[in-house]
């Protein structure tokens, strides 16, 4: 409670404004002075995405649209991990209702950051696979802090990236690209990312990714507000559209391909593998 108190009084003073005050495994503040919002991911301990995460993430992008932020920022607390991607658990055995209900949960929340009217930043500071990394290609700019790695490594499970993962991807790397990375389902270095226009800048650590972040958003500062939206839904409708319309075919697709007895078996091996590693 003291240290809760503390931490307020230090963001009041900076200027900073804690949003989203029921959240949990999320946390939204703003800075007064610039109406940036920053989005940070605490679902120890590797932000792996599961149901509630995602309500937590969706909210939060509403929030920041009621509240006119004027740009966001997407980070995690954990310095090391930027999300693990899905939370395989909710993947392996699952209960139909519950199952359904997170892919679900998972198609809004990728439709509304991919289409926020705010510019978006996503501040990599750590690992970004499958799920993970499905956020920060949502963002319209992504910097990267060294020594991490980020792709779409889907295949490596025994499982496919949907083709909503898939066009995000080739939106921002270009067919031959993603090809040959996906089909690899390749984790790509800090450095290769950035060679191959996965990120667009590289930095030392967090707090010099958020400088930088808020440097992006600041260009459009003098840029009338909905002339940029609107340019923005208009460039990016095509991919969304093609899973708006097709929502329940999609679901329908994923409930396939998780179920399929050659899946299950191979994300109990991830798992297993995932779990005999971290007891190393
Ligand atoms: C049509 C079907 C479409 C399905 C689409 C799926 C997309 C996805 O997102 S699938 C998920 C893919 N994710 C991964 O492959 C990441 C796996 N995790 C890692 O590589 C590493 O954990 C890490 C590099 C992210 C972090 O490494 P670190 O050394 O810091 O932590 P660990 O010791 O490995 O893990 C700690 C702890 O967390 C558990 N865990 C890790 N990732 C996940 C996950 N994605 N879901 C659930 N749980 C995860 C890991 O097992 C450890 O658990 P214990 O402490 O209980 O052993």
């Amino acid at each position: 409670m003291a240290l809760l108190c503390f931490q307020s009084l230090r963001m009041l003073r900076s200027g900073i404004r804690c949003m989203s005050q029921n959240a949990q495994l999320v946390s939204l503040t703003v800075n007064d002075k610039t109406g940036v919002a920053t989005l940070s991911l605490q679902r120890p301990p590797v932000n792996s995405l599961n149901l509630e995460l995602l309500t937590e993430i969706s909210s939060a992008l509403t929030e920041a649209t009621d509240n006119n932020s004027r740009g966001l920022i997407l980070t995690s607390t954990n310095d090391g991990v930027f999300s693990a991607g899905l939370d395989i658990l909710e993947m392996y055995k699952p209960n139909l209702d519950r199952v359904k209900e997170f892919w679900t949960k998972l198609q809004e929340t990728w439709i509304k950051l991919y289409q926020t009217a705010y510019p978006t930043v996503a501040v990599i500071n750590g690992h970004s696979p499958a799920g993970g990394c499905l956020l920060a290609l949502s963002c319209e700019h992504r910097i990267m802090v060294k020594n991490f790695t980020i792709g779409l490594n889907e295949t490596r499970l025994g499982i496919v990236a949907p083709p909503w993962f898939i066009a995000s991807m080739v939106n921002v790397i270009g067919q031959r690209q993603s090809e040959r990375a996906l089909t690899l389902g390749h984790m790509f270095t800090t450095e290769e990312a950035k060679n191959v226009g996965l990120i667009d800048e590289i930095v030392q650590n967090k707090a010099e990714g958020t400088t930088q972040a808020e440097a992006f958003i600041q260009k459009f500062a003098k840029i009338p507000f909905q002339a940029r939206s609107l340019t923005k839904t208009w460039l990016r409708n095509k991919t969304v559209e093609s899973l708006v319309k097709n929502r329940e075919d999609d679901l329908n697709m994923f409930l396939q391909v998780v179920t399929q007895p050659n899946a299950q078996e191979s994300l109990g091996h991830y798992i297993q593998s995932l779990k005999n590693k971290a007891t190393k």
